[in-house]
């Protein structure tokens, strides 16, 4: 089965590597993709825009102009992924969402579009973090609850967000598991006299420098010895290629919310 994808955003780091990755992909067709209307890449090819010479695509500022696509693909910002949620869900499309930075409240939000159209959000579509993800689950279980948990994370220096989506969502997956809510017991970064450790705290530390594309680490540390559980993309293709395999599961999707846990068979 081949499907029809529209890159939202596809100027951008991510955008340009989601282009190549649907163009090159055997059961995607590449439809079009978006950019901003004061966007120097207005009318632009796509394939030069990803660096892969000319495929005869355009770039266009609407939304509206790509309805022929199965399966929208966002890794934009917060506002314009709202207005894309809303567009798809108009239209009954299917959207995988990879932007990250969303409150609590407005992932909750994003859950209600699943009520009446496909929609998959993913702070990281790696295949090896979502594994990560369950490994956590596992070593929460064993020994959360006599470790101390940190999680790190370093990122590029042109990131806007902070931590990133995915060691939020690794503090969430490890505070759900212990039964301890991470809006309480979240520390992020530290300074000055900070007193001692309080057992029961999921710290956070973040990193932004030169061209890191993206690592994330768990520490559960005991007196004697410390578990670290690392990831590390050294490409966005790897990104790319899992937003692909998600779009792939949620054009056969029913409306629902889903997450990429649901594409690789993990829950
Ligand atoms: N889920 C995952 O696995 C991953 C998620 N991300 C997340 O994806 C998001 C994007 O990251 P990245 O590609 O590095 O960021 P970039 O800033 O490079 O790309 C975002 C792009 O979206 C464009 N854009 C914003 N609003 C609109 C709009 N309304 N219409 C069309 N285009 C729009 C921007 O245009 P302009 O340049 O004109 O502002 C920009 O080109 C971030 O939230 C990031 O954290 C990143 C990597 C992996
Ligand atoms: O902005 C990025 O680059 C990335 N963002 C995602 C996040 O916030 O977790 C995923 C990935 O690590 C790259």
């Amino acid at each position: 089965m081949t499907i029809k994808v529209a890159i939202l955003g596809c100027s951008g780091r991510m955008g340009r590597n989601l282009i190549q990755a649907a163009h090159e992909h055997e059961q995607i067709t590449l439809v079009g993709g978006t950019v901003r209307q004061s966007s120097s890449f207005v009318d632009f090819d796509l394939g030069e825009l990803a660096g892969i010479g000319k495929i005869g695509n355009k770039t266009t500022t609407e939304i509206s102009d790509l309805t022929a696509a199965d399966v929208f693909i966002d890794f934009t910002s917060i506002e314009s992924t709202f207005e894309h949620l809303k567009w798809c869900q108009q239209q009954n499309k299917a959207i995988v969402i990879g932007t990250t930075g969303f409150s609590d409240e407005q992932v909750n939000d994003i859950k209600t579009y699943g009520k009446t159209s496909p929609v998959l959000l993913a702070p990281n579509t790696s295949v090896g973090v979502n594994l990560l993800f369950k490994l956590l689950e596992i070593t929460a279980k064993a020994i959360g609850d006599y470790t101390d948990i940190e999680i790190f994370e370093a990122h590029h220096r042109f990131k806007k967000d902070a931590p990133s989506g995915t060691a939020m969502k690794m503090g969430q997956v490890i505070a759900e598991t212990l039964g301890r809510n991470l809006e309480e017991c979240a520390v992020y970064g530290r300074e000055g006299i900070t007193d001692e450790r309080d057992p029961n705290t999921i710290g956070f530390a973040t990193v932004r420098a030169g061209d890191v594309v993206g690592e994330h680490t768990a520490f559960f540390a005991d007196l004697g010895e410390r578990l670290e559980i690392t990831h590390k993309a050294s490409s966005r293709m790897t990104f790319a290629l899992g937003a692909m395999r998600a779009a792939l599961w949620i054009a056969n999707a029913d409306a629902g919310y889903y997450d990429m846990q649901d594409v690789l068979g993990l829950k």
